[in-house]
């Protein structure tokens, strides 16, 4: 038995009559001897109960019985020859040794890797001094009377609650109150300076924000529903788009507009067709993205200095693209802004009307604000000057939709008679916490330097744990998420933040498998619909079916054959009465090279069959060129998403299944709770969240895990590779992004430092290092 913390647990168990034994075995196989005990293959060595592993964070791997958690029994000694060596079962094909299956493994030897790490608390925490910045009187009636119900404010947030007139910016760290400033300063300015709330442009960063406020404020001392509800509120965008609407509804009509990402790429694909640009290579997406940035920057296409080919070639994009949405009549998100700026410079009457009208305005998350929608403010604003810019140039992680916080940063130069209000107490999270934060966020140098004080202390740190991989990271989240439940914390206490839809798959998976209920962004879409996971599981599919249409058809792609071949498969498959897999070898595409692979396709896939899932998907890579479609179609050229990391992220799920049948009746399980759990997700109120750090912003939980906190995930990739080449700002905005999601957490922050990342080693986040190293800077 291991003692831990004086008790002890047991460290033995018997899997199929053989002993398994903790100290032993290669960490590698935790994952696996976690799933067997969860299909009831675990027996204790004593008395022959149902065991299981316990994979979590605050107490070290062990083995309990089912049915009596606190039942310890007997560990057996192992004897040095009943100690079995890394094993793997293979099969001989063309030569070559192939494994089929792997036994769970015990070393005698262990490296470093294998050996399991305990969680840490963070470290240079410095001890809690209060600093209480409640209990001010107030000269003013109405804040005395909130503060009798329940809605204190200290002295900083009052006075911004108080600043009406003239240019305001309130500068709040993470969890000051400024959602509380704003939806206060409005109940003021109705209620007691009976301010006319049509007079009042309120904006927020989503429409949900606005809502809420709303709501919040109705409950309010003295608040008139009729009033809150004749407040302007909502996104930039949806405010811009009333007004273009209201001045030309026809050109505006909601029909007209491209909402979907792939109805642009129609348009630019079509518009650029004479180009010959070649679709497999050139990154579409992007180009989009950089058109998008140049159009909320107010640069137009004749007015762009590419600094390199491909913005050259962007640039003609940008113009014929702009020309083909005119002439169809059909616009964009970019355009709602844009259209209004060029109304406003137009038609100097139309701006002066909403300058009368607009009396006051209130930017919230101002950090994120860009160009278009700064000048918007400024011209709208020029009047009065009534603008109250709240923000935290901490907290700005959208530069790549082209929000800059330089115009936070530099708002007196604009508004030189501007007051600055800084909040800088931290309401929401325990000081070990913001303290942790705060080194963290120390280290970015474009920043207004401040540091946040918190209004209380806990006896719980901060932790780091050190999973295996992705695959023992969610099995750990999940076992903290139930032990805290079973203590009797809520599901929506919790929250899992990951820096990409990508890095929740394994959580997601965990979570499905679980009773417990969750919610999703509704945007994600399931891994196993990936484009290039597709293709690779279709292969998979069609070992087991060969007349399997949706794989044929998904396949395609990977073998470089248009879509329109379908038709002759699945007529060539009745007339000749082969399979549709078959019938791929009679494709004729007039290139020997290709017909000769297209003939390879149907060995190499039929000798899939009874190997593991990991190994059958190298088969295809190696044999069947599918790294060439990936460099083609994988949108390598994409800074963020690539099908070559999707690819590995496969094979990491794959790791788990034995069998080719097991593992696609579980990717087919997944794919259908994807949108099981979308839809559950919007009637949920009391669910654990998984969210991607950006949703995040502006939320706040008890608990908050931070998944993959290693080189090349947070910091992603894209901006190591940024700062390698001597631009560091994206590895700031990756900083803030640390910034933001550990500051979500109010009492419990976790943070998941895996061993390994997409089958490699792993290395911490360069962000950790100043609360992990043993020495203060
Ligand atoms: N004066 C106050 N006294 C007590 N609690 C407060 C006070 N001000 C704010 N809070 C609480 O602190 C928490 C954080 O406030 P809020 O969400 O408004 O912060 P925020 O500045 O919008 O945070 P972030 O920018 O990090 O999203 C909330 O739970 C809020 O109710």
């Amino acid at each position: 038995m291991i003692a831990l913390n004086g008790v002890f647990f047991m460290k033995t168990a018997l899997l199929h009559n053989k002993v398994l034994n903790l100290e032993q075995l290669n960490r590698e196989s935790f994952q696996q001897i976690y799933q067997e005990g969860k299909k009831g293959k675990l027996l204790c060595p004593d008395c022959g109960g149902s065991v299981r592993l316990y994979l979590g964070i605050s107490k070290e791997p062990h083995f309990y019985h089912i049915q009596h958690k606190s039942k310890r029994c007997k560990d057996v000694e192992q004897e040095s020859e009943t100690v079995e060596t890394e094993s793997k079962e293979f099969i001989e094909r063309n030569g070559f040794q192939i494994p089929v299956s792997r036994a769970i493994a015990s070393a005698a030897v262990k490296d470093a890797e294998s050996i399991f790490k305990k969680a840490q608390p963070v470290k240079n925490i410095p001890p809690y001094t209060k600093e209480n910045a409640q209990n001010h009187s107030f000269p003013d009636e109405y804040l005395q009377a909130l503060s009798q119900s329940g809605v204190f404010l200290d002295e900083r947030q009052a006075a911004a609650v108080s600043h009406i007139e003239g240019p305001l910016l309130v500068l709040a760290g993470a969890g000051s109150g400024k959602t509380r400033v704003l939806t206060t300063r409005t109940a003021f300015m109705l209620r007691e300076r009976k301010i006319d709330p049509k007079s009042i442009m309120l904006v927020t960063f989503t429409a949900k924000a606005a809502a809420e406020m709303k709501e919040r404020l109705l409950d309010y001392p003295g608040m008139d529903s009729r009033k809150v509800r004749q407040l302007v509120s909502g996104t930039f965008h949806s405010l811009f788009y009333r007004i273009l609407s209201f001045h030309s509804a026809v050109k505006w009509s909601s029909g007209k507009l491209l909402n979907r990402e792939w109805q642009r790429e129609q348009i630019i694909k079509e518009a650029c067709k004479d180009l010959k640009l070649d679709e497999k290579e050139f990154a579409f997406d992007l180009a989009l993205q950089q058109i998008s940035y140049w159009k909320n920057s107010l640069i137009r296409p004749e007015k762009v200095h590419p600094e390199n080919d491909w913005e050259e070639q962007t640039a003609i994009l940008y113009k014929r693209y702009e020309q083909a949405k005119e002439q169809k009549g059909l616009f964009d998100f970019d355009d709602m802004l844009t259209g209004c700026f060029a109304l406003f410079q137009d038609n100097p009457d139309i701006l002066g009307q909403y300058q009368n009208r607009f009396q006051y305005f209130l930017i919230d998350e101002f950090q994120d604000i860009n160009k278009v929608q700064y000048e918007l403010m400024k011209m709208l604003s020029a009047q009065t000057k009534n603008v109250c810019a709240v923000g935290d140039d901490d907290q700005s992680i959208y530069a790549f939709r082209g929000s800059d916080p330089q115009y936070l940063l530099d708002f007196e130069k604009d508004f030189p008679e501007a007051k600055v209000i800084t909040l800088n107490q931290n309401y929401r999270s325990a000081h070990e916490i913001v303290s942790a934060a705060n080194q963290i966020i120390s280290l970015n140098k474009q920043r207004r330097a401040k540091s946040m004080n918190a209004q209380y202390s806990s006896d719980q740190q901060p932790f780091l744990f050190f999973p295996y991989d992705e695959e023992e990271e969610a099995t750990m989240i999940l076992t903290d998420i139930q032990d805290k439940i079973e203590k009797g914390y809520e599901p929506r206490d919790f929250a899992v933040l990951f820096r990409t839809h990508a890095g929740s798959r394994a959580v997601f998976e965990r979570l499905a498998n679980s009773s417990l209920p969750f919610k999703l962004d509704q945007d994600a879409e399931s891994f196993y619909d990936r484009f290039i996971v597709r293709s690779m599981l279709s292969f998979l599919k069609l070992s087991i079916n060969e007349d399997d249409q949706n794989a044929i058809k998904d396949i395609l792609p990977s073998l470089f054959v248009k879509q329109t071949a379908l038709q002759d498969i699945k007529a060539e498959s009745i007339l000749k009465d082969c399979s549709l897999l078959e019938c791929l070898s009679h494709i004729k595409t007039g290139f020997a090279f290709q017909e000769s692979k297209l003939k390879k396709v149907i060995p190499v896939t039929r000798s899939l069959s009874g190997l593991t899932p990991v190994t059958a998907i190298e088969t295809i890579e190696k044999e069947l060129g599918f790294q060439d479609f990936i460099k083609k179609r994988g949108n390598e050229g994409n800074k963020m998403e690539k099908g070559s990391d999707d690819l590995k992220d496969l094979k990491v799920a794959a790791r788990n299944f034995n069998s080719l049948a097991e593992f696609l009746e579980h990717t087919e399980h997944m794919k259908a709770m994807n949108n099981e759990i979308k839809q559950l997700s919007k009637s949920y109120n009391n669910a654990i969240t998984l969210s991607t750090i950006h949703r995040a912003k502006g939320l706040e939980y008890n608990v908050v895990y931070v998944v993959g906190a290693v080189e090349g995930s947070l910091p992603h990739d894209h901006a190591l590779e940024a700062y390698r080449s001597g631009d560091s700002a994206p590895l700031e905005e990756e900083r803030r992004l640390m910034y933001v999601a550990v500051t979500r957490a109010k009492r419990d922050l976790y943070i998941s430092v895996p061993e390994k990342r997409r089958g490699r080693k792993a290395y911490p986040s360069r962000f950790l290092a100043p609360i992990t190293r043993s020495t203060r800077r």
